[in-house]
């Protein structure tokens, strides 16, 4: 197993902050659902600027695994993925526990496998490390475009001839349960409205992506979308807008280290909440021509964050916006609504040498923590990346286990910063 080791400086030294441009990749959780909806076009799709992230390479995997073509050819901004559906329509059109239990997102092939072929068996996903994470909501929307649904030996089992169009309420916010009930009806015979649907700019880019196909949709971006089923959708060309969460954490990383970064395509007016929150600890934030440039203060003041639907704080950056919130002068409070326990990152960072107290769903952070290196353990994508940045304002080493975690979501991050001046190795092999 891989393993990290980053030679940290704690901030203030001179000429020690992260210094530099950083191009912000495509979005893992927008690249995900649109593999996904190729699925659903009779004809080959092609998409660029594609993260090269083990999730993404996961879900090549499964669509390969379902008959799709899929080739991936390496570009200087990211990859370009040709996804041809065309073989598709034999086999098991399975999402197996194999695939499902790396990637969570392999859940997403339910909506668009059922609505073009008429069946799809998936694997339960289970719980994970931030949370239980049902998946009620994604059948509860199926069910009421007409799916029956079998639940038997961990499997999901799906069947509908043809979907027809029908309302549905979601009993709570869910961005995986809008997007697969939401490509479902696409194809789907008539009207679909659904209600208190997620309104994440990846629900939105989905839709976008869908209508290019030829899908009839609106609503994406507010709490209402509305779909008018369509016979068929075509494969089109379409490049994944960048990652609103990877630009976040690279911002924590310029303000944490005093560095001063332009963060190229960064996509602001997905960030405002970060961006509210980097502006309240004395950050200095600018939109200029090329992206968001992140200046850090020499002092960050304390700040209060919940995490919330989008527009609300993303709970994808909670973690990193804790390390942000140790590094200040006083107490901040973090509090987390979307996930049950995703604070599994507090003992680690503890060991880091921060001085934050848990309770119930509600984090207390005191700070300023002067971060000193020791050896952590990734437990999940999120919790990871708050290691990594604790561990570049550190004194000292810090070696960082289970990097895989961080390799779902961020594209070789030890590349991404040291040309900006953190000093980062990965070592291959070793132990857990
Ligand atoms: C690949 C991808 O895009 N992942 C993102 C997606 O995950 P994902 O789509 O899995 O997250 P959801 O929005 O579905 O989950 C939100 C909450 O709803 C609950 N829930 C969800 C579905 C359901 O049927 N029943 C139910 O109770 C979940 O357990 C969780 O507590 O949105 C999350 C919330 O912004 C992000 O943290 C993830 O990075
Ligand atoms: C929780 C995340 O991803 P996933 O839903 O794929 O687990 C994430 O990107 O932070």
């Amino acid at each position: 197993m891989d393993k990290l080791e980053i030679i940290g400086t704690p901030p203030g030294a001179p000429g020690t902050g992260l210094v530099g441009r950083l191009p912000i990749r495509g979005a893992k959780n927008a690249a995900l659902p649109i593999q996904c909806a190729a699925l659903l076009a009779s004809t080959a799709t092609r998409l660029r600027h594609v993260p090269k992230l083990t999730d993404v390479s996961t879900m090549n995997r499964l669509l390969r695994g379902l008959g799709c073509e899929v080739e991936v050819e390496q570009g200087s901004d990211g990859r370009t993925v040709e996804i041809d559906p065309s073989a598709v329509a034999e086999g098991a059109l399975e999402a197996s526990y194999e695939l499902v239990k790396t990637m969570r997102a392999s859940v997403t092939v339910m909506g668009p496998l059922l609505a073009r072929y008429g069946r799809a068996r998936v694997s339960l996903p289970g719980g994970c490390a931030i949370g239980a994470r049902p998946i009620d909501q994604h059948l509860k929307g199926l069910q009421a475009l007409g799916a029956e649904v079998t639940i038997e030996h961990g499997y999901v089992d799906l069947a509908a001839p043809r979907l027809h169009g029908g309302r549905f309420q979601f009993d709570r916010v869910t961005v995986g349960g809008t997007q697969n009930v939401m490509m479902a009806a696409a194809l789907a015979r008539g009207q679909t409205t659904l209600e208190n649907v997620a309104r994440e700019p990846e629900v939105e880019e989905l839709a976008l992506f869908l209508n290019k196909m030829g899908a009839r949709i609106s609503g994406a971006g507010t709490a209402t979308i509305e779909i008018e089923g369509v016979d068929e959708l075509s494969g089109i060309d379409h490049a994944i807008l960048p990652d609103r969460i990877e630009a976040g954490t690279f911002a924590v990383a310029a303000a944490i280290t005093r560095g001063d970064v332009l963060l190229e395509h960064a996509p602001v007016d997905h960030m405002h909440a970060v961006i509210d929150k980097l502006l309240e600890a004395g950050v200095e934030c600018t939109v200029e021509p090329g992206g968001l440039r992140v200046v850090g203060p020499e002092r960050l003041r304390p700040i209060d964050v919940i995490t919330q639907p989008h527009p609300g704080f993303p709970t994808d950056m909670q973690a990193q916006i804790m390390v942000l919130a140790a590094m200040a002068d006083g107490a901040s409070v973090i509090r987390e609504t979307i996930f049950e326990n995703r604070f599994m990152h507090v003992p680690e960072l503890n060991r880091l040498g921060a001085d934050i107290v848990v309770d119930g769903n509600s984090a207390v952070v005191r700070g300023p923590t002067d971060f000193s290196g020791t050896t952590v353990m990734a437990t999940d994508l999120r919790a990871s990346a708050s290691l990594v940045l604790a561990g570049l304002v550190g004194k000292g080493t810090t070696e960082i286990r289970r990097v895989y975690h961080i390799d779902r979501g961020y594209e070789a991050i030890e590349e991404r910063l040291c040309p900006l001046g953190a000093r980062m190795s990965r070592y291959h092999g070793g132990g857990a």
